[in-house]
């Protein structure tokens, strides 16, 4: 089969064997999982686990010594357009001059094309996002000017107008307000319910089963990944933890 046409019933994200270094030092050591569609997973470790190199790795950002990811049952490039990624909040450059509107006309460059006017169909596309996060309000509103959650359901909006069938994202949840929380998990789950996918880093281990169906709990290994009811218990998170689980 070709690269342009992968079959239907390949899953959304599938890594196969892969191992990342920084300089040589493995990071993520021989990691393996299939990612079924229409699924929420918590990706959960310790710090410095790999959660967040896991991420980047898939989407290009970083080398992989070993292994492949597979993005519908092809390449990241043939998925094009497929996939939304919301990076880590402390991450990004909040000082750069834009507006929120602005930030979610960035999430449509892939389907606008970078060199072509935002056209009125765009912002439009664009403001319905925002509203879908409560941000309504805020569209003219420099991106530095907003507190954290609310450059956090921007950054969201972003992901909604790509209108993807995969989403990974770097901890949404950091740092917001509980409302923030509910709006943003309420998000995800109602694109899991539409059938799409999100595999979302996430450190609150009490919400992992409230909020998500499957779990995929890493420490430099994959050290279980399925269904949260199963997957997600005392013995496997003891294995990755060690003595910095407290709640269990
Ligand atoms: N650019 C880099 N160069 C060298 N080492 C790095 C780099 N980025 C991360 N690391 C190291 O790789 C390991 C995994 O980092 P990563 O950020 O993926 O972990 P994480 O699970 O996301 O952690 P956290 O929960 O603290 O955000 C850590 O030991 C970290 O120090």
């Amino acid at each position: 089969m070709s690269e342009s046409t992968p079959p239907s019933s390949a899953p959304p994200l599938e890594a196969i064997g892969v191992t990342v270094a920084y300089r040589s030092t493995p990071v993520l050591q021989n990691i393996s999982f299939a990612t079924p569609a229409g699924s929420l997973t918590a990706i959960v470790g310790p710090n410095g686990a790999g959660k967040s190199t896991l991420i980047k790795a898939a989407l290009n950002l970083l080398k992989t010594e070993a292994g492949e990811f597979r993005f519908f049952g092809g390449s990241f490039q043939a998925s094009n357009g497929r996939i939304g990624y919301v990076p880590q909040r402390t991450s990004v450059d909040w000082d750069f001059p834009v507006t929120a509107l602005d930030v979610v006309c960035m999430g449509l460059y892939g389907k606008i094309g970078w060199f072509r006017r935002v056209k009125r169909s765009h912002r439009d596309a664009a403001r319905k996002a925002l509203a879908q996060v409560g941000m309504e309000a805020f569209e003219d509103r420099q991106i530095s000017q907003l507190s954290g959650g609310q450059q956090q359901r921007v950054f969201l909006a972003r992901a909604l107008v790509q209108d993807a069938e995969l989403y990974l994202m770097d901890e949404p949840l950091a740092g917001v307000d509980a409302a923030t929380e509910k709006t943003i998990i309420e998000t995800l789950q109602k694109l899991r319910d539409q059938g799409r996918t999100a595999m979302v880093v996430h450190h609150d281990l009490q919400t992992v089963p409230v909020y998500f169906d499957r779990v995929l709990i890493l420490n430099r290994e994959i050290i279980a990944e399925g269904d949260v009811k199963t997957t997600f218990n005392a013995e496997n998170l003891k294995i990755a933890f060690g003595g910095q689980l407290l709640f269990m």
